[in-house]
């Protein structure tokens, strides 16, 4: 294989704290072994269209706190297409790109493996606030966006608290329930629901009618917004227990923001490593944390890895909510 000595760096999908932080160790990683960096706006939308500029160590100074990302982001279904795949590698090649850098979540890896099957090199870095990537047991942007919603919802605890009332609050993580899960061992949630377990609905009215027989003045039920059922559920609450339910969406709120200091440093530890695989000709992986350990995998190993919820987590909800 030929030498790297120009790489390319984007982000592609949902915006995630800490993703500048990445950015910046790729590029002053890679900068740091004699290498060229050039930054891809806009995900791969930006790719297909050539939107891309060369950093230097000055470009990427003062994103580190930053949340979102400087370069950008985007979805792309023209890119996730055989033609959109053949294109992206022609404009890597124009620009002399030799491998690039994705930093994104599980649906950017797989748009990473396309582009490393049709010639282009990759490595992925795990940046979504989802936490759902089956090779890795963080992703930047994670913390963040936790402690983001749990703030938020001891907000609505408050106002739930002053009028008696039940908060249902539906947070993000698509179809995986990482995000609803810890919140509710974080804000003393009486239940979850979350896509990855059935859920009885009889089940959360009673633990909420028990809950105030024993002088409880709120109840908070945190949904994923995977389960799809936010307002049924609020509406269905409220008319079986007498009590005023009110559902709040939290939506984006979640994703921006300061990075954190665990998004801060992984992704800085992330970042680096990518650098000094691509300056040993180490390609095609995807980086990753095992056991507190910044490691890589080979990607298509990578996109097979599953991992799962906890139970112990949704027992430990249900053991607190008495
Ligand atoms: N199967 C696929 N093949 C090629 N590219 C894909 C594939 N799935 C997703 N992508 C690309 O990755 C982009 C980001 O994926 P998405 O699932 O939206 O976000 P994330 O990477 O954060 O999970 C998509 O807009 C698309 O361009
Ligand atoms: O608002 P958008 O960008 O359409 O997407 C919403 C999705 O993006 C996320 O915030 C992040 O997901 P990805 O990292 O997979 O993009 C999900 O939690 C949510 O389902
Ligand atoms: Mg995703």
């Amino acid at each position: 294989m030929k030498e790297i000595k120009t790489i390319g760096v984007l982000t592609s999908g949902g915006d995630a704290p800490g993703m500048n932080a990445a950015i910046r160790a790729v590029a002053r990683g890679a900068m740091c072994h004699g290498m060229k960096v050039m930054g891809v706006r806009r995900g791969y939308h930006g790719l297909l269209r050539g939107e891309i500029e060369e950093l230097n160590s000055r470009s990427v100074s003062d994103i580190l706190q930053r949340g979102g990302t400087f370069l950008q982001t985007a979805r792309s279904k023209s890119f996730a297409t055989e033609e959109g795949i053949k294109k992206a590698v022609e404009v890597a090649r124009i620009f002399g790109i030799d491998a690039l850098v994705v930093i994104g979540g599980d649906g950017s890896y797989k748009g990473a493996r396309a582009l490393a099957n049709a010639g282009l090199p990759t490595i992925g870095i795990p940046g979504t606030i989802d936490n759902d990537i089956g090779c890795t047991e963080y992703t930047i942007g994670y913390d963040t966006a936790l402690n983001t919603a749990m703030q938020a919802i001891d907000k609505i605890r408050d106002t739930a608290s002053s009028h008696e009332r039940c908060s249902v609050v539906e947070v993000m993580g698509r179809n995986a329930g990482y995000i609803p899960v810890n919140l509710a061992v974080a804000n003393g949630a009486e239940a979850v629901i979350i896509p990855e377990a059935p859920y009885d609905l009889d089940e959360i009215k009673k633990t909420v009618i028990e809950g105030r027989n024993r002088g409880k003045s709120h109840y908070i039920i945190v949904v994923s917004e995977g389960v799809g059922e936010t307002f049924e559920l609020c509406k269905n609450i409220e008319e079986a227990t007498g009590i005023e339910t009110r559902a709040t969406v939290l939506g984006y709120v979640q994703r921006g923001g300061s990075p954190t200091l665990i998004d801060r440093v992984t992704a800085t530890k992330m970042g680096s490593y990518a650098a000094d695989l691509l300056a040993n000709g180490t390609i095609n992986r995807i980086i990753a944390q095992q056991n507190g350990k910044i490691v890589d995998i080979e990607i298509n190993e990578a996109l097979e890895m599953t991992k799962n919820i906890e139970p112990e987590m949704l027992e430990l909800v249900k053991k607190m909510s008495i």
